[in-house]
Protein backbone atom coordinates (compact mmCIF):
# COMPACT_ATOMS: atom_id res chain seq x y z
CA UNK A 1 0.00 0.00 0.00
CA UNK A 2 1.75 3.45 -1.21
CA UNK A 3 1.45 5.79 1.97
CA UNK A 4 0.64 9.24 1.50
CA UNK A 5 2.81 11.25 4.74
CA UNK A 6 -1.16 12.92 5.67
CA UNK A 7 -1.58 9.22 7.03
CA UNK A 8 0.16 10.04 9.57
CA UNK A 9 -1.51 12.93 11.37
CA UNK A 10 -3.55 11.09 13.58
CA UNK A 11 -1.89 7.43 13.93
CA UNK A 12 -3.45 5.79 17.03
CA UNK A 13 -1.96 2.46 18.57
CA UNK A 14 -3.16 -0.37 20.29
CA UNK A 15 -3.42 -3.28 21.88
CA UNK A 16 -5.98 -5.35 23.91
CA UNK A 17 -3.98 -4.59 27.13
CA UNK A 18 -4.12 -0.82 26.79
CA UNK A 19 -7.94 -0.93 26.37
CA UNK A 20 -10.65 -0.39 28.71
CA UNK A 21 -13.58 -1.88 27.04
CA UNK A 22 -13.53 -4.33 23.79
CA UNK A 23 -10.55 -3.39 21.72
CA UNK A 24 -13.12 -3.43 18.39
CA UNK A 25 -15.35 -1.06 20.34
CA UNK A 26 -12.39 1.37 20.86
CA UNK A 27 -11.03 0.90 17.41
CA UNK A 28 -14.49 1.55 16.17
CA UNK A 29 -14.97 4.90 17.70
CA UNK A 30 -11.89 6.13 17.46
CA UNK A 31 -12.01 5.75 13.60
CA UNK A 32 -14.98 7.25 13.97
CA UNK A 33 -13.31 10.30 15.29
CA UNK A 34 -11.36 10.57 12.44
CA UNK A 35 -7.53 8.73 13.37
CA UNK A 36 -5.48 8.52 9.67
CA UNK A 37 -3.97 4.90 10.61
CA UNK A 38 -4.17 2.09 13.05
CA UNK A 39 -1.32 -0.08 14.66
CA UNK A 40 -2.05 -3.31 15.85
CA UNK A 41 0.45 -3.24 19.12
CA UNK A 42 -0.05 -6.74 21.21
CA UNK A 43 2.52 -6.69 23.79
CA UNK A 44 2.69 -6.66 27.55
CA UNK A 45 0.94 -8.44 30.33
CA UNK A 46 -2.00 -10.34 28.93
CA UNK A 47 -1.12 -9.96 25.09
CA UNK A 48 -2.89 -12.48 23.46
CA UNK A 49 -0.71 -14.34 21.28
CA UNK A 50 -0.71 -17.18 18.22
CA UNK A 51 -4.67 -17.78 17.18
CA UNK A 52 -6.15 -15.86 19.14
CA UNK A 53 -3.77 -13.00 18.06
CA UNK A 54 -4.30 -13.42 14.87
CA UNK A 55 -8.36 -13.68 15.00
CA UNK A 56 -8.31 -10.18 17.24
CA UNK A 57 -5.67 -8.87 14.51
CA UNK A 58 -8.50 -10.00 11.28
CA UNK A 59 -11.35 -8.59 13.21
CA UNK A 60 -9.32 -4.77 13.50
CA UNK A 61 -7.83 -5.27 9.65
CA UNK A 62 -11.69 -5.84 8.67
CA UNK A 63 -12.62 -2.13 10.69
CA UNK A 64 -9.92 -0.35 9.00
CA UNK A 65 -10.24 -1.81 5.58
CA UNK A 66 -14.29 -0.82 6.03
CA UNK A 67 -12.72 2.62 6.92
CA UNK A 68 -10.28 2.85 4.22
CA UNK A 69 -7.26 3.55 6.81
CA UNK A 70 -4.19 1.43 6.62
CA UNK A 71 -3.91 -1.35 9.07
CA UNK A 72 -0.46 -2.27 10.50
CA UNK A 73 0.98 -4.36 12.49
CA UNK A 74 3.91 -3.90 15.01
CA UNK A 75 6.78 -6.05 15.01
CA UNK A 76 5.40 -9.49 14.24
CA UNK A 77 6.04 -9.65 10.43
CA UNK A 78 4.70 -13.27 9.93
CA UNK A 79 1.39 -12.04 11.08
CA UNK A 80 1.54 -9.19 8.51
CA UNK A 81 2.52 -11.30 5.80
CA UNK A 82 -0.10 -14.34 6.96
CA UNK A 83 -2.75 -11.60 7.04
CA UNK A 84 -2.14 -9.40 4.21
CA UNK A 85 -1.49 -6.46 6.75
CA UNK A 86 -1.56 -2.96 4.61
CA UNK A 87 2.49 -2.68 6.54
CA UNK A 88 4.44 -3.24 9.43
CA UNK A 89 6.17 -1.20 12.45
CA UNK A 90 9.37 -2.69 13.23
CA UNK A 91 12.27 -1.25 15.74
CA UNK A 92 16.36 -1.45 15.87
CA UNK A 93 15.40 -5.13 17.20
CA UNK A 94 13.58 -6.19 14.53
CA UNK A 95 14.83 -7.56 11.34
CA UNK A 96 15.86 -4.52 9.24
CA UNK A 97 13.80 -2.74 6.81
CA UNK A 98 15.64 -3.69 4.10
CA UNK A 99 14.66 -7.25 4.42
CA UNK A 100 11.57 -6.76 5.77
CA UNK A 101 9.88 -4.69 2.75
CA UNK A 102 11.18 -7.78 0.69
CA UNK A 103 8.55 -9.70 2.85
CA UNK A 104 5.34 -7.86 2.82
CA UNK A 105 5.16 -6.89 -1.46
CA UNK A 106 4.56 -3.39 -1.70
CA UNK A 107 2.94 -2.83 2.21
CA UNK A 108 4.26 0.21 4.34
CA UNK A 109 7.36 -0.22 6.52
CA UNK A 110 7.72 1.76 9.72
CA UNK A 111 10.59 1.77 11.35
CA UNK A 112 11.18 3.57 15.13
CA UNK A 113 14.64 5.48 15.64
CA UNK A 114 16.00 7.18 18.27
CA UNK A 115 19.32 8.89 16.76
CA UNK A 116 20.42 10.62 13.33
CA UNK A 117 22.13 7.44 12.33
CA UNK A 118 19.53 5.33 12.88
CA UNK A 119 16.79 7.67 10.87
CA UNK A 120 19.90 7.45 7.79
CA UNK A 121 19.81 3.97 8.11
CA UNK A 122 16.18 3.21 8.05
CA UNK A 123 15.85 6.04 5.03
CA UNK A 124 18.81 3.88 3.18
CA UNK A 125 16.66 0.96 4.25
CA UNK A 126 13.67 2.28 2.17
CA UNK A 127 11.40 2.83 5.38
CA UNK A 128 8.16 4.59 4.48
CA UNK A 129 8.30 6.53 7.89
CA UNK A 130 10.39 7.23 10.68
CA UNK A 131 8.81 6.64 14.44
CA UNK A 132 10.69 8.32 17.40
CA UNK A 133 10.63 9.25 20.73
CA UNK A 134 9.75 9.55 23.97
CA UNK A 135 8.73 12.71 22.85
CA UNK A 136 7.29 13.56 26.32
CA UNK A 137 7.10 11.15 29.27
CA UNK A 138 5.32 8.29 29.15
CA UNK A 139 3.96 4.91 31.42
CA UNK A 140 2.75 2.87 28.75
CA UNK A 141 6.00 1.69 27.30
CA UNK A 142 8.13 0.96 29.90
CA UNK A 143 11.57 0.10 28.24
CA UNK A 144 11.69 3.62 26.34
CA UNK A 145 15.26 5.45 25.91
CA UNK A 146 14.88 8.79 28.08
CA UNK A 147 12.61 11.30 27.11
CA UNK A 148 13.48 12.55 23.81
CA UNK A 149 11.68 15.99 22.82
CA UNK A 150 11.42 16.96 19.58
CA UNK A 151 15.59 17.76 19.34
CA UNK A 152 15.49 15.01 16.71
CA UNK A 153 12.29 15.94 14.39
CA UNK A 154 14.22 19.42 14.34
CA UNK A 155 17.57 18.13 13.53
CA UNK A 156 16.30 15.59 10.54
CA UNK A 157 14.65 18.35 9.30
CA UNK A 158 17.12 20.90 9.52
CA UNK A 159 19.80 18.31 7.31
CA UNK A 160 16.56 18.43 4.73
CA UNK A 161 15.69 14.84 5.24
CA UNK A 162 12.32 14.55 4.17
CA UNK A 163 11.11 10.80 4.90
CA UNK A 164 7.62 11.20 6.58
CA UNK A 165 7.88 11.20 10.88
CA UNK A 166 5.72 10.83 13.12
CA UNK A 167 6.41 11.42 16.78
CA UNK A 168 5.44 9.16 19.79
CA UNK A 169 5.34 9.11 23.85
CA UNK A 170 3.20 10.67 26.11
CA UNK A 171 1.47 12.88 23.27
CA UNK A 172 -2.11 14.45 24.64
CA UNK A 173 -4.68 16.87 23.04
CA UNK A 174 -2.51 19.65 25.09
CA UNK A 175 0.75 18.76 23.97
CA UNK A 176 0.62 17.62 20.84
CA UNK A 177 0.88 21.20 18.78
CA UNK A 178 4.51 21.29 18.83
CA UNK A 179 5.65 17.86 17.76
CA UNK A 180 4.14 18.94 14.32
CA UNK A 181 5.36 22.77 14.87
CA UNK A 182 9.03 20.83 14.86
CA UNK A 183 8.68 19.23 11.38
CA UNK A 184 6.48 16.15 12.41
CA UNK A 185 3.54 14.76 9.90
CA UNK A 186 1.82 13.49 12.64
CA UNK A 187 1.49 12.28 16.22
CA UNK A 188 0.91 8.54 17.18
CA UNK A 189 -0.87 7.78 20.60
CA UNK A 190 -1.42 5.45 23.01
CA UNK A 191 -3.37 6.20 26.37
CA UNK A 192 -4.70 9.72 24.61
CA UNK A 193 -7.44 7.90 22.81
CA UNK A 194 -7.14 4.16 23.83
CA UNK A 195 -8.25 5.27 27.82
CA UNK A 196 -10.37 8.37 27.00
CA UNK A 197 -13.71 8.55 28.71
CA UNK A 198 -15.03 9.10 25.20
CA UNK A 199 -12.77 7.55 22.50
CA UNK A 200 -14.13 9.27 19.76
CA UNK A 201 -14.22 12.90 21.37
CA UNK A 202 -10.77 12.08 22.21
CA UNK A 203 -9.66 11.11 18.41
CA UNK A 204 -11.37 14.03 17.30
CA UNK A 205 -9.66 16.86 19.62
CA UNK A 206 -6.20 15.17 19.14
CA UNK A 207 -6.67 15.36 15.22
CA UNK A 208 -8.02 19.42 15.54
CA UNK A 209 -4.83 20.14 17.64
CA UNK A 210 -2.54 18.41 14.64
CA UNK A 211 -4.69 20.21 11.77
CA UNK A 212 -4.75 23.29 14.00
CA UNK A 213 -0.72 23.36 14.24
CA UNK A 214 -0.05 22.31 10.67
C1 LIG B 1 5.22 2.46 21.75
C2 LIG B 1 5.99 3.62 22.27
N1 LIG B 1 7.22 3.96 21.78
C3 LIG B 1 7.79 5.03 22.35
S1 LIG B 1 6.76 5.63 23.58
C4 LIG B 1 5.55 4.44 23.29
C5 LIG B 1 4.29 4.40 24.09
C6 LIG B 1 3.31 5.43 23.63
O1 LIG B 1 2.17 5.36 24.45
P1 LIG B 1 1.44 6.69 24.94
O2 LIG B 1 0.90 7.37 23.71
O3 LIG B 1 0.33 6.18 25.84
O4 LIG B 1 2.46 7.51 25.64
C1 LIG C 1 7.74 2.21 18.98
C2 LIG C 1 7.02 2.80 18.00
C3 LIG C 1 7.40 4.06 17.46
N1 LIG C 1 6.65 4.62 16.52
C4 LIG C 1 5.53 4.02 16.05
C5 LIG C 1 4.72 4.70 14.99
N2 LIG C 1 5.13 2.83 16.51
C6 LIG C 1 5.81 2.16 17.47
N3 LIG C 1 5.41 1.05 17.89
MG1 LIG D 1 9.73 -4.05 18.13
Amino acid sequence: MLMKREQLAVYFIAGTPNCKRSIEETLQAAIDGGITMFQFREKGKDALAGSAKKEQAVRLQALCREANIPFIVNDDIELAVEIGADGVHIGQEDEAASSVRGKINGGIVGVSVHTMDEAKKAIADGADYVGTGPIYQTGTKTDTGPVAGTALIKTMRAQNLTIPIVGIGGITIDNAAPVIAAGADGVSVISTISLADDVKQAAVELKAAVEGSN
